[in-house]
C-alpha cells in the first residue's frame, strides 16, 4: 500500500539526521510506520539547501512559529485596531473637555474664576469635531462618488492601520501605562513612584512636588514602613489629619495606616513615618494583661494599659496626673479603667477610693481592698460619694499642710514622693479616686446649700473634683474618672479642662471625642468616632507623659489589655493579700466605713477660693459678657469684644496677651461665605481662667 515506507521518531530533530534522509527503514520507539509522500521530502531538502532562506527559518521549529504568527496575525490586528480606536477616543474626550486646563485651574484652586473660559473652549473644540466630522463624511462621499467602493475600503484600510499603529502592544503607547499587577497596599514598597502618587492624589503634595525618600521601605513587626520627607513648606501634622485620604490612596483600610511625626533629632516639621499593617492590627485574640504575672506592683511606675498598632507596650503613668475615660456603653469603658487601677490594686501602699455609679458586678472585687467604697446610684449612694469626695478634699488640705512642716530632705518641693507615699507613719499614700459612671454623681438635681449658696449635688461634686483633679496629684491623689456621657453638660468644662491623660473608647460623634480628647483633636487627625464597633477595647489614648511609643507622640490608638473579672478578682485578692502582710488594708476593706470628721467650712472655702476669684480686666469683661457662651462657642472675634466692651484694640490686645491670652486668626460664617478674622478661642480664655482659679486655689492650699 505504501510505495515506499519510514520508520520515523517522532521527535522531528532526529528525522533531519542522516539514515532518515536516505529512506531507508530505521526502527522507532512505537513502531508506527509513517509514509513520507516523496514531493514533501523534495521540498524540504530544497528548502534545507537554499542558500537565498536564512540559517534561522531552516529549523521546523521557526516556521512553525512563523505559521503561528500568520495564522493570529487577523485577531491580533483586529485588537490592536480596537485599542487603538480607544486611544484615539480617549484623547479626543481629553482634548474636547479642555481637561489639562480643567485641572491646571483645579490645582491652583481657580476653577471658578476659569469656568466660562473653560465652558467656552469646550464649545468650540464641539464644533471643530463637528466640523471636522462633517469634512470627512464630505471627503468620503465624494471618494465614492468618483471612484467607487474601492475608495472607501483603501480609507476603512488606512484607519485601520493608523489605529492598529496607535494601539499596538508596546510598553509607554499612549492609553496604557505599564501597571504592577496585585494591591497597591505593596506596590509602593516596590516603587517609591506609587508612594509619590499616591501623596498627590491624596493631596498631600502638589502635582508637581515630589517626596525624599530617607529611608526605603522596610519591614518592622507585621508591616511595612518607609519614612520620607515631604517638600519644603509641606507639614507632617497634615499628613497625620488627612490619614483616611493617604489609606485610601494606598487602598488599604484606614486601621491599617499608623501616621507618625519623626521629631527630635534626626526628625523635623517635614518627616513622616508611615506604618502600613499586613492586616487589621487590632483584630486578634484579646491580650492578657502583663499585671497577672507579678506579685507586686508600684504605683509610681506607668502601670501597663495596652499595646498601640505597631504592638509596642502602652504603659500609662497615673502618678501626679489623672484621667478621663469616655467612650459609648459596651466599648471597654469599664475594662479599661480596671486596668489602670489594677496597677494601684497591687501596689499595698496604695489606696483605693471607688464609687461605681452603675451598681452592677464590675466593681464588686475591689470592696475587699478598698478604703471608702461606694456601689449604686441612689440618692444616698450619691450622698456618701459627696460626703467622700469632701473627706478627700480635707485630707489634700492637710497634706499640704503637713508637707510644709516636713525637713527639705523628706520633703523638698511641697510635692509628694515615693518615700513620703510609703510611710505609714505620715498617712500620705498614693490614693486612686476612681469613679465609673461618674455622669450619675455629676448630673445629680437634689438642691444643696454649700457655704451659703445654693447649688445641686452634682455641681458640688464636679467643684469637688475639679479642686481634687487641680490640686491633688501634688499630694499623691489620683483621679480616675469613667464615663459613658461624655457631653459638655455632664462634665463641666472646668473639670474637663484640669484632666491631664484622656482616653477615648468608640463614642457617637466628633465633638463626644473631642470633650474626652481636648478641644479640636478631631481636626489633628484624633477622632473617636472614626473606631470600628468590633474594636471592643481599642481607643485613643491622649497622656499626659511620656509613654514607650514617644514622648511628643500627641496621642495614639491603643488596644487595651484584656482583663475579665476573673482576672480583676484574682488581682484584687493579691492586692488585699499584699495589704495584709504590710498592715495597710484599712477603711471599707476592715468594715470602717465612717466618714472621717472634717472641717467642712474650710473645704467650702477651699472650693470657694476657685469660683470667687477676682479676674483680672479685660478678661473679667470678657468672660462676664460671654456669660454661658464661654463653654458653648469655640472662638470669639477681637472685633466683637472690642464693639461689646467698647475697648481700645490695640491694648485691649496687649492686656490680653499679657494675661496669657493670645489671638490667632480662624475662618468665620459671613453670609453664604466665610471670612478669615482675629479672635480668641474659648479654650484658651477658659485656660487663662483655670490658671488664675489654680493660683487661688493654691495659695489657699498653702495658707492653711
Ligand atoms: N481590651 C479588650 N479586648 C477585648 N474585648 C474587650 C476589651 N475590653 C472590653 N472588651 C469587651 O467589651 C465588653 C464591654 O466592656 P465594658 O463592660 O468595659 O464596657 P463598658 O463601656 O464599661 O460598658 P457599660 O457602659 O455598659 O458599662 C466586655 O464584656 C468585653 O467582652
Amino acid at each position: 500500500m505504501f510505495a515506499r515506507t519510514v520508520l520515523a521518531a517522532r521527535c522531528g530533530a532526529r528525522e533531519e539526521q542522516g539514515p532518515f534522509m536516505n529512506g531507508d527503514l530505521v526502527p522507532v520507539y512505537d513502531g508506527e510506520l509513517v509514509e513520507q509522500p516523496k514531493l514533501v521530502r523534495r521540498l524540504e531538502s530544497r528548502w534545507q539547501r537554499s542558500r537565498v532562506i536564512p540559517p534561522a527559518m531552516k529549523s521546523r521549529q521557526a516556521l512553525k512559529d512563523a505559521l503561528a504568527w500568520l495564522v493570529r496575525m487577523p485577531a491580533r490586528f483586529l485588537g490592536a485596531v480596537c485599542r487603538g480606536a480607544v486611544v484615539v477616543v480617549r484623547a479626543w474626550r481629553r482634548w474636547v473637555r479642555v481637561h489639562d486646563y480643567r485641572e491646571a485651574a483645579e490645582q491652583s484652586e481657580k476653577l471658578a474664576d476659569k469656568f466660562v473660559e473653560i465652558r467656552e473652549l469646550t464649545l468650540f473644540r464641539w464644533k471643530v469635531t463637528g466640523a471636522v466630522a462633517l469634512a470627512a463624511s464630505a471627503a468620503l462621499t465624494a471618494a465614492y462618488v468618483l471612484y467607487g467602493g474601492r475608495a472607501l475600503s483603501l480609507a476603512v484600510g488606512v484607519a485601520a492601520v493608523a489605529l492598529a499603529v496607535a494601539g499596538r502592544r508596546k510598553d509607554g503607547s499612549p492609553g496604557r501605562k505599564a501597571v504592577l499587577a496585585g494591591p497597591r497596599t505593596l506596590t509602593w514598597t516596590m516603587d517609591p513612584q506609587v508612594l509619590v502618587d499616591a501623596f498627590r492624589d491624596a493631596k498631600l503634595i502638589g502635582k508637581d512636588e515630589t517626596l525624599r525618600l530617607v529611608e526605603r521601605a522596610a519591614r518592622i513587626g507585621d508591616g511595612w514602613s518607609v519614612t520620607v520627607d515631604l517638600p519644603a513648606t509641606r507639614k507632617a501634622a497634615d499628613v497625620i489629619k488627612n490619614r483616611d485620604a493617604l489609606a485610601s490612596a494606598l487602598a488599604v483600610d484606614e486601621v491599617q495606616l499608623i501616621v507618625e511625626r519623626v521629631r527630635g533629632r534626626g526628625g523635623h516639621a517635614g518627616r513622616v513615618f508611615l506604618w502600613v499593617a499586613d492586616e487589621d492590627p487590632y483584630a486578634g485574640p484579646p491580650l492578657r494583661t502583663p499585671l497577672l504575672d507579678v506579685e507586686q506592683w508600684d504605683a509610681w511606675r506607668p502601670v501597663p494599659f495596652g499595646r498601640d498598632a505597631r504592638n509596642r507596650r502602652i504603659d500609662l503613668p497615673l502618678v501626679w496626673t489623672s484621667l478621663l475615660v469616655g467612650a459609648i456603653p459596651r466599648q471597654g469603658k469599664t475594662f479599661a479603667t480596671r486596668l489602670a487601677a489594677s496597677g494601684v490594686v497591687l501596689d499595698p501602699y496604695a489606696r483605693l477610693y471607688v464609687f461605681d455609679g452603675k451598681g452592677g458586678k464590675d466593681w464588686e472585687a475591689a470592696e475587699r481592698i478598698a478604703y471608702r467604697f461606694v456601689c449604686g446610684d441612689e440618692l444616698e449612694h450619691v450622698r456618701t460619694v459627696c460626703g467622700y469626695l469632701v473627706e478627700m478634699v480635707a485630707e489634700v488640705q492637710s497634706r499640704y499642710a503637713r508637707m510644709s512642716t516636713l525637713d527639705d530632705e523628706v520633703c523638698p518641693e511641697s510635692k509628694i514622693t515615693p518615700t513620703i507615699s510609703r510611710d505609714l507613719g505620715l498617712g500620705m499614700p498614693i490614693t486612686a479616686v476612681i469613679i465609673d459612671e461618674v455622669q450619675v454623681f455629676l448630673e445629680n438635681p437634689t438642691r444643696e446649700q454649700v457655704g451659703g449658696k445654693k447649688t445641686t449635688l452634682g455641681a458640688y461634686i464636679a467643684d469637688l473634683l475639679t479642686y481634687l483633679v487641680r490640686k491633688g496629684p501634688a499630694a499623691g491623689v489620683v483621679v480616675i474618672l469613667a464615663t459613658q456621657r461624655p457631653d459638655s453638660n455632664t462634665i463641666p468644662s472646668r473639670l474637663r479642662a484640669v484632666l491631664g491623660s484622656r482616653f477615648a473608647l468608640r463614642v457617637m460623634d466628633w465633638r463626644d471625642s473631642n470633650i474626652v480628647l481636648g478641644e479640636q483633636m478631631n481636626t489633628r487627625g484624633y477622632d473617636a468616632s472614626t473606631l470600628l464597633p468590633s474594636h471592643k477595647g481599642v481607643g485613643i489614648l491622649r497622656p499626659d507623659g511620656e509613654t514607650d511609643a514617644g514622648a511628643d507622640l500627641l496621642a495614639m490608638t491603643v488596644r487595651t489589655y484584656y482583663m475579665p473579672n476573673v482576672d480583676w478578682r484574682e488581682i484584687c485578692a493579691r492586692g488585699r493579700a499584699l495589704r495584709e502582710a504590710a498592715g495597710t488594708l484599712a477603711g471599707h476593706a476592715v468594715g470602717d466605713v465612717a466618714v472621717s470628721a472634717v472641717d467642712s467650712a474650710a473645704v467650702v472655702k477651699a472650693l470657694g477660693a476657685g469660683s470667687r476669684v477676682e479676674l483680672p480686666e479685660p478678661l473679667a469683661s470678657v468672660i462676664s459678657y460671654l456669660g454661658d457662651e464661654l463653654d458653648e462657642r469655640e472662638f470669639v472675634p477681637t472685633a466683637e469684644l472690642v464693639d461689646a466692651l467698647d475697648v481700645e484694640p490695640t491694648a485691649f490686645g496687649r492686656e490680653m496677651g499679657e494675661l496669657g491670652c493670645r489671638p490667632l486668626r480662624q475662618y468665620v460664617p459671613d453670609g453664604d461665605s466665610t471670612r478669615r478674622v482675629r479672635g480668641y478661642l474659648t479654650a484658651d480664655l477658659r485656660a487663662a481662667v483655670g490658671r488664675m482659679e489654680a493660683d487661688e486655689i493654691g495659695s489657699v492650699g498653702h495658707e492653711r
